[in-house]
């Protein structure tokens, strides 16, 4: 009786993609597809891929991700893999409750008691990254991530140079010794100029330095390394072990899969392993939903390579909404000394309020990335 029956969807504030599946016994399976700004596409994906799943066997996941993938002949990029990693996680939240078990305990059993997050901070002057830095770690917090910059010339000039050090500089004098901030080069930078920036941020000691390269400049990730003693970190938007495994061979020290973009559970389980081999520690990509995050936990309760989890809670760029709103028991997402405890309900460990995603889906959202311009009016990276 854990055959698929039906499947919905839910486009819920601030830009998040929800999956419901619901077997013939009543089981009820939660996932997240969320993909930034195509949300809608993926909807579209999700509702064709679905053929492939009503009528059959729920638990059957490793064989419903091979042919959700594979199926079709036309495979891979983000909108694929976003509506499988949305299927995905449903399907192992439906296992979790069939078999009264968090999905950790279902991929092996918890290797950790606890794991450490991250937030994210704005602010575009020094004294405005100090004030967000301040509330996080007021808020318990003991590690932010910062963008490196706005729009960034192609060849930065030194008062743009400046202006990202002046920044960090700032994060490191609030947080002190004892906490950690990562800077995020958003794929804004060309590799000339990440190179130029990496050796004078390296005084401040950052935890890692995110997306020095476009993801489809993965070749040239190799030259960043060799540039800089700061760990290197990439893979928002890499969405499958083959694309991950020249970036580890390129000698990247931080993989960042997302669990709603890179195939889900099944996938980033997968991506671990081979990250493994290069000595390569998970840092899962998360500024979405409740649902992504619960997924996320879940790889990391089970995954020795696991450094830290971001996380959006609270978070300005959610407009207003928070990952707690769809929450119907709060508890199992608060944070206790900059740590989320072990979720131990079955399935992803979370309870989702059915009425109030229904509600916010008859609003639905328009959430889109912006398209940035140079001063000359040519296209600039987000
Ligand atoms: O590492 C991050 O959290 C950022 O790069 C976001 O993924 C990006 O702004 C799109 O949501
Ligand atoms: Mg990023």
């Amino acid at each position: 009786m854990t055959t698929i029956a039906r499947i919905e969807t839910f486009l819920v504030a601030p830009r998040w993609l929800f999956v419901r599946v619901e077997t013939g016994s009543g089981i009820v399976g939660w996932g997240e597809a969320t993909c930034e700004g195509r949300s809608e596409t993926v909807r579209a994906a999700v509702h064709q891929l679905a053929e492939l799943l009503v009528g059959r066997d729920a638990l059957r996941i490793e064989d419903h991700w091979q042919v959700m993938t594979k199926g079709s002949f036309y495979r891979g990029g983000p909108i694929l893999a976003s509506a499988v990693a949305g299927l995905d996680q449903a399907l192992w939240d439906i296992a979790g409750k069939h078999f009264g078990a968090p999905v950790h305990q279902l991929l092996g059993g918890p290797v950790r008691d606890r794991i450490r997050v991250y937030g994210w901070v704005g602010g575009d002057e020094p004294g405005e990254v100090r004030d967000h830095i301040a509330a996080q770690v007021e808020a318990g917090l003991t590690a932010v991530k910062m963008n490196a910059s706005g729009r960034m010339s192609p060849v930065a000039s030194v008062a743009e140079l400046d202006g990202v050090i002046g920044r960090v500089a700032a994060a490191r004098e609030v947080l002190g010794n004892h906490r950690d901030v990562a800077v995020d080069l958003h794929g804004r930078f060309t590799l000339a100029n990440a190179r130029r920036l990496a050796p004078l941020l390296e005084p401040y000691r950052p935890m890692f330095i995110e997306e020095p390269v476009v993801p489809e400049n993965s070749h040239l990730i190799g030259a960043f390394v060799g540039s800089t003693t700061v760990p290197v970190s990439t893979g928002e938007r890499l969405y499958s072990r083959q694309e991950f495994l020249p970036v580890f061979q390129a000698g990247i020290a931080v993989a960042q899969p997302d669990l709603s973009h890179a195939g889900g559970i099944t996938e980033v389980r997968k991506i671990a392993a081979l990250a493994d081999v290069y000595d390569v520690q998970l840092a899962p990509h998360c500024p979405l939903g409740p649902i992504a995050l619960a997924a996320c936990l879940q790889v990391g309760f089970a995954t020795p390579n696991y450094l830290i989890q971001e996380q959006s809670l609270g978070i300005h760029y959610n407009r207003g909404a928070d990952v707690l709103d769809y929450c119907a028991d709060k508890t199992p997402l608060t944070f206790v000394d900059g740590h989320v405890e072990r979720l131990t309900a079955p399935g992803l460990g979370i309870e989702i309020d059915d009425a109030q995603v229904r509600a916010a889906d008859k609003k639905g959202h328009a959430w889109r990335s912006p398209v940035w311009r140079h001063r000359d009016g040519s296209y600039a990276e987000w």
